[in-house]
């Protein structure tokens, strides 16, 4: 069973279509019952307009979310926002900036992990990839501000332009690319800290040009500092890939990574183990190199499920770190690209 908080985090995404915003932003949930013991659920939302085809599409978009994970019974109790409490959402309508509020916001998914190396940020530039190869419109923030490797993975070598005063992206693969790295002189180590991430991470959404775009992905640096904590607080539906080794030591550190999506209320889709075994060409035999587990354990603490198993095997063009059709590992980010496209 689900407690408040991750109940909180499956509803924040939801869109309150009558007035066009999530009800993350309008703080529409008003109560929420869910007993440990039974499958049901009971909601009380505040919502723009009542009785409308909106709110019918509100309560199918929520009841699909908790079906999914097995629960059954979902009730939910509309009613209306008072006037005042309208005049208040309209304002804050106008004072959030460009992508973080347009109606046609991305689904925004943040790639975590607990500690470095484990191979995040290639996960981070496959899925895009394998997302835009289904046909997807895909736009990459490398948050991973202190260790930025997205544009050097996806062969970048060119800057962002500017039109007026909007930054382009840089496409790659048929995603757009926007980094801290294009910023930085002669890969120069960043010095920032707290509120300067912060604004970095705001200039990001405010001053570039994304066009529209069906999913962006957030590279977050490893852990669970200052610009993890920006993310979640600036975007507050954004949900959570948690990427981790088979090793129990990596998913005990996940786990933190894991927990704090929990704890600031946002959907985790699920976690990743990567560099699970290395398999023999000449005889298919698999060898568990980084130990066993460490993926499923973390899923099971984190009650999300485990999305995939990424073995350890190299991209076959030379210096790229994008995986192509052909490859089996290459398949399985299409594999990840298509569950996700089947939920969110
Ligand atoms: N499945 C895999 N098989 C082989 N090598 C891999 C695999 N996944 C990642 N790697 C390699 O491991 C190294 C670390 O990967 P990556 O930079 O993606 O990790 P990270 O978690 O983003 O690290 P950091 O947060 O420190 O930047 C890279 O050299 C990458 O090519």
């Amino acid at each position: 069973m689900l407690n408040k908080q991750q109940v909180m985090a499956l509803l924040k995404s939801v869109n309150d279509r009558t007035l066009n915003l999530t009800l993350a932003q309008t703080n529409g949930v008003r109560e929420i019952q869910a007993s440990k013991d039974s499958d049901q659920i009971r909601l009380r939302i505040a919502i723009g307009k009542l009785n409308t085809p909106e709110q019918q599409e509100i309560e199918t978009e929520i009841t699909a979310k908790f079906n999914r994970l097995g629960i059954e019974s979902v009730q939910i109790q509309f009613e209306a926002f008072t006037e005042k409490e309208l005049e208040k959402l309209n304002e804050k309508t106008r004072e959030i900036p460009s992508l973080l509020n347009s109606p046609n916001q991305p689904c925004f998914i943040a790639v975590a992990s607990g500690k470095g190396g484990v191979g995040k940020s290639t996960i981070t530039v496959n899925i895009a990839v394998a997302l835009a190869r289904l046909g997807k419109r895909v736009g990459i923030v490398d948050a991973d501000i202190y260790g930025f490797s997205v544009p050097n993975m996806m062969g970048i070598t060119n800057r962002p332009t500017l039109k007026g005063n909007k930054i382009i992206p840089v496409e790659s693969n048929g995603v757009q690319v926007m980094s801290m790295g294009f910023f930085v002189e002669d890969n120069e180590p960043v010095i920032w800290r707290g509120p300067r991430l912060g604004k970095m991470l705001r200039s990001f959404f405010v001053e570039v040009e994304w066009g529209d775009l069906d999913y962006l992905l957030l590279d977050l640096p490893p852990g669970t500092g200052d610009m993890a904590l920006s993310v979640h607080q600036m975007i507050p539906t954004s949900k959570e890939i948690i990427v981790t080794t088979p090793h129990s030591t990596a998913a005990f550190v996940a786990s933190r990574a894991g927990r704090m999506a929990i704890n600031t209320n946002h959907e985790i889709i699920g976690v990743i183990e990567n560099m699970s075994y290395f398999e023999s060409q000449l005889t298919g035999e698999k060898e568990y190199l980084f130990g066993r587990g460490g993926g499923e354990t973390l899923a099971h603490e984190l009650n999300a499920p485990l999305i995939a198993q990424i073995p350890l095997g190299q991209p076959t063009e030379k210096d790229s770190s994008i995986y192509s059709t052909e490859h089996s590992i290459g398949q399985t980010y299409l594999e990840v690209a298509q569950f996700i496209t089947k939920h969110y």
